[in-house]
């Protein structure tokens, strides 16, 4: 019974075996976790790949781990801090100046249940972090994006989406805060965005997939001891960051599936979606506030 329901909680894997030379790669937030394991099978699978990671050194570690286990001395540490927008303008100048490319973005990066905290632009940490820095690097690498079509943007969310609300008038937690419900609000935010840019690029070689990995192994539970304890607890049940990774890799390499763009995928398959994620109306209305708080036209 135990080994169906271990199957059951791990299961949905990336059968794809397509290779990736040539093609240029970015994972944020690929310092550990989620991240690294997808680094690592975008490397072995011949890309490569840039770890966008707010802590050089982690980052310089890691990837001379992934080139010694792949064998791709391709693998690149970049400086990028998702909760200040210098750093993701910074990150994205750097980039385009030094790759003609780029065929895969995997917005993976991410922070859960902090303490009320603030990045250094005024937003509310998991918002800023989890949806408006990627929301910004995204529009900042898209012509590239365009021009190396066909080309994919990976949006890692959550099932936690499902406990996730727009509260327009409450962005950044001023009025109420519960770390646990930003994080979801921040992965409601992922799939909407994921489902308003898929509309936006038909038409184009871009496409886009959010993605809900698992419950998996990670840092992502630094914040909360409660989450530790269970996570010891049920041990047994949670995955690994390797099977984590593979519905983003599934979403980043598997062939025929351009036109689910905008769709949301867990365990290497379609997934549902609630309601608020699936509202358009949300999702522009999202876009423009987004756009508005960042300083960008909203009409890209
Ligand atoms: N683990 C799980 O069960 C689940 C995870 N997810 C999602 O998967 C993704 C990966 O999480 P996971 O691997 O589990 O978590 P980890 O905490 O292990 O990894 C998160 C990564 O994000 C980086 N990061 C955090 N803040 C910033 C920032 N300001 N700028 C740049 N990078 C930053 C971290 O860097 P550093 O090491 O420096 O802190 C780390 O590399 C997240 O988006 C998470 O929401 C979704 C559902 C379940
Ligand atoms: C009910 C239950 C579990 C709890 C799951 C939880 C609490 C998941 C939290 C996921 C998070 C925090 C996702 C982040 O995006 C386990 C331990 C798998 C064991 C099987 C039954």
């Amino acid at each position: 019974m135990g080994l169906v329901l271990r199957k059951m909680l791990s299961c949905g894997v990336c059968t794809s075996n397509v290779q990736l030379s040539g093609k240029v790669a970015i994972v944020t937030g690929a310092n550990t976790g989620i991240g690294k394991e997808t680094a690592k099978d975008l490397a072995r699978r011949g890309a490569r790949v840039y770890l966008a990671c707010r802590d050089m050194q982690k980052g310089e570690l890691v990837a001379s781990e992934i080139q010694a286990t792949t064998g791709n001395s391709q693998v690149l540490v970049r400086k990028l801090d998702l909760a200040d927008t210098k750093s993701i303008r910074a990150f994205a100048e750097g980039f385009l100046a030094e790759e003609k490319y780029l065929h895969i973005l995997i917005n993976n990066a991410g922070v859960m249940m902090c303490p009320y905290s603030k990045t250094a632009d005024g937003f509310e940490m998991h918002f800023g972090v989890n949806h408006l820095g990627h929301f910004l690097l995204t529009h900042l690498l898209l012509e590239k994006l365009k021009e190396s079509g066909p080309s994919r943007v990976v949006n890692v969310s959550s099932l936690a989406h499902h406990l996730g609300r727009i509260h327009f008038h409450n962005l950044h937690g001023e009025k109420f805060y519960s770390g646990g419900l930003a994080y979801c609000h921040s992965k409601l935010a992922n799939i909407l965005f994921t489902k308003e840019l898929a509309r936006r690029l038909k038409g184009s070689r871009v496409t886009t997939y959010s993605v809900h990995p698992g419950t998996v192994h990670s840092e992502l539970i630094r914040h909360s001891t409660a989450l530790k304890w269970l996570w010891q607890l049920f041990f047994f049940f949670i995955k690994t960051p390797q099977q984590g990774a593979q519905t983003s890799l599934y979403c980043a390499v598997t062939e025929g599936i351009e036109g689910l763009s905008g769709s949301h995928f867990s365990d290497c398959q379609l997934a549902w979606v609630s309601s608020q994620a699936g509202n358009e109306t949300i999702a522009r209305r999202l876009w423009d506030v987004s756009c508005d708080l960042l300083g960008l036209p909203m009409d890209w």
